[in-house]
């Protein structure tokens, strides 16, 4: 790179239009979409679509709502040719959808794009050349006026070629190519002088498209450039105002954005931003970036994976897993306080009332996508997703503070793997840690005197394996938990006890979350127990939490853990 890029690169010049007014308008409905990935899109193709390609994608454009479609540059090739021919003959243009063709500026080419439109009940064609500076220097060798000439030469030759063919209902569209590099007066000038050729009345507009060919500006100044041209334009209650952004800044959809509340009425673009180098508008992220404001954009993407499916199928292209609303991972948090936030939101989420989860702007579920990747865990998160998993995935509702505890388990785990953990590990390192711990006490069955309920004291006898051996224990208690606490004679004391159902029905179980401290145990921990029957979770609870303790124990304090149980 340049130590002074001045020398090789030019700022863009502002526009003189202080009492601009688009700064404070808002977008408040959709504007006429045109597809182009048939063209634009195409033509940016490593290999360009086949027929069968393009129908794939006709289709998919006219289901998810497209009303006007450029298919193609007939000219270009026999594959575009056909293509017209094809949707012509063989009638597979739906009677409230328009195709668009595009042509250069040159008779031989003009020609043969009308000749692609024979028999199409109603089409849109296309004129362009390019009318900056530039271009007009370098890529034409001509002047200002040599420049209007070729637009105004080609517009009639429409207007006469459209004459030989009456039974189509045509609608002229005229891009000045390159307009954003192309100084306002002088676009003016062209565009009036094609319109004095076309005579569109406020019945039968024609299209003046504004692209920015390339992005060299900020969005505001194309933005100034739109409303300049909206201000300007001759014939302008006969005009439907375009623009056609491309990316190369990466401000496509801001830009197309903001040229909308300046005054254009209509917008090119493809599907996820294919096109030109880094490509055109994507129509897609501007339908939803409406959509989350609450306005309809006309167009459907409920199934947006399968509209991503058949691009990618079609342009042979991938989609980026972080592009707005469909990439894998956008629905997708992984830092634990994106995750505890998301969880929240969901948990008081009501469905019929405005769309408030946290990190979200979009509910996954009005896209077609599940919530199922909206959390993933890796060693970024914290307890908020690995506790929305276990939750969503296992209905395992767990106390606070057991959270805390399994979140640092799972985080010793991730740190020593550096790997994501699905919702099934969790569960798995949640089994192994709590549930099938049984050493050095294993549960066999116990026994609950029934005759003492009405005093409140509780007679418990309790079978466990201690290693491998049987032994009984017996207790009194105000309780069944009391009862086994005191049964067992370890100096447990319960901090915490909190039980309830999990899943519904006759496969519902009980499940237990007990946190105990104790003169051997260093602080407090959980343990949990999950059984059809309540007072078994609980003592499976107790055990867990006194096999975890007594796990954590140094050889000293185990000895003594066993006299104790011995002693009693
Ligand atoms: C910004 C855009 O996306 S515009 C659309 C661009 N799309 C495409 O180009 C895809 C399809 N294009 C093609 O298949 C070919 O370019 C064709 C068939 C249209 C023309 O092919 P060729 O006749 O071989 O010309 P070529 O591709 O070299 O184009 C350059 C010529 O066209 C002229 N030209 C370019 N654009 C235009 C225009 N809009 N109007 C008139 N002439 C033009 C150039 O001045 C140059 O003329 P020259 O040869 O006399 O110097
Ligand atoms: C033909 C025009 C609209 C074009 O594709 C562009 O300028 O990018």
């Amino acid at each position: 790179m340049l130590k002074n890029p001045a020398t090789k690169y030019r700022s863009f010049a502002p526009i003189n239009l202080s009492d601009r007014t688009w700064p404070n308008q808002i977008i408040t409905h959709p504007p006429i979409w045109l597809s182009t990935d048939l063209r634009d899109g195409n033509q940016a193709l490593i290999e360009p679509m086949n027929v069968q390609r393009k129908l794939n994608l006709f289709n998919l454009l006219v289901s998810v709502g497209f009303k006007e479609i450029e298919v193609a540059f007939p000219s270009a090739s026999q594959t575009d040719f056909d293509f017209v021919r094809h949707l012509i003959e063989q009638q597979l243009i739906p009677d409230d959808v328009t195709i668009q063709v595009l042509t250069q500026a040159r008779e031989d080419l003009i020609r043969r794009t009308f000749a692609a439109l024979r028999g199409a009940k109603r089409a849109i064609v296309h004129l362009y050349n390019a009318t900056s500076p530039v271009f007009r220097r370098t890529v034409f060798g001509l002047d200002r006026q040599g420049t209007i000439n070729l637009a105004v030469s080609a517009a009639k030759l429409f207007t006469e070629l459209a004459a030989e063919q009456p039974d189509t209902q045509w609608q002229f569209q005229y891009s000045p190519e390159t307009f954003t590099a192309t100084e306002l007066d002088f676009a003016k000038e062209i565009c009036d002088a094609v319109l004095d050729v076309w005579q569109p009345t406020p019945q039968h507009k024609a299209i003046i498209n504004l692209p920015a060919t390339v992005e060299v500006a900020t969005p505001n100044i194309f933005a100034d450039q739109v409303e300049w041209m909206h201000r300007n334009l001759a014939r302008r209650d006969s005009v439907v105002l375009s623009v056609h952004t491309h990316n190369d800044r990466g401000c496509g959809v801001a830009a197309a954005e903001l040229a909308q509340m300046a005054g254009a009425d209509r917008v090119e673009g493809c599907l996820f931003g294919n096109g030109e180098r880094t490509g055109n508008v994507d129509l897609v992220t501007l339908a939803l970036n409406l959509y989350t404001q609450g306005i309809h954009p006309g167009l459907d993407f409920s199934n947006i994976n399968e509209v991503a499916r058949i691009i990618e199928d079609c342009t042979q292209l991938p989609i980026h897993p972080r592009h707005p609303y469909v990439g894998d991972l956008v629905f997708t948090a992984f830092s634990g306080s994106h995750q505890d936030a998301i969880k929240k939101g969901f948990a008081v989420q009501k469905p019929d009332a405005i769309w408030e989860v946290p990190y979200l702007p979009l509910d996954p579920a009005d896209v077609g996508r599940t919530y199922e990747s909206v959390v993933r865990v890796n060693s970024q998160s914290g307890k908020g997703g690995i506790t929305f998993l276990l939750e969503r995935d296992y209905d395992l509702v767990l106390p606070r503070r057991l959270q805390i505890e399994l979140s640092q388990i799972v985080q010793r785990v991730m740190d020593a793997t550096g790997k994501e953990l699905s919702s099934q590990n969790l569960w798995q390192l949640f089994e192994q840690e709590y549930l099938q711990i049984s050493t050095p006490l294993k549960f066999i069955t116990h026994q609950l005197s029934e005759t003492e309920y009405a005093s409140g004291v509780y007679n418990l006898t309790a079978k466990l394996q201690l290693h491998e051996k049987i032994i009984a224990v017996y207790g009194t208690g105000n309780g069944p938990i009391d009862a086994f606490v005191n049964a067992l004679g370890l100096g447990v004391r319960i901090h915490h006890y909190e039980e309830r159902s999990r899943n519904s029905g006759s496969s519902a179980d009980a499940i237990a979350c007990i946190e105990i401290a104790g003169d051997l145990i260093p602080g407090s921990l959980h343990g949990v127990g999950i059984h059809p029957n309540i007072v078994t979770a609980s003592l499976l609870a107790i055990l867990s939490a006194v096999n975890r303790a007594w796990q954590s124990m140094d050889a000293e304090a185990q000895a003594k853990f066993f006299s104790q149980l011995q002693a009693n």
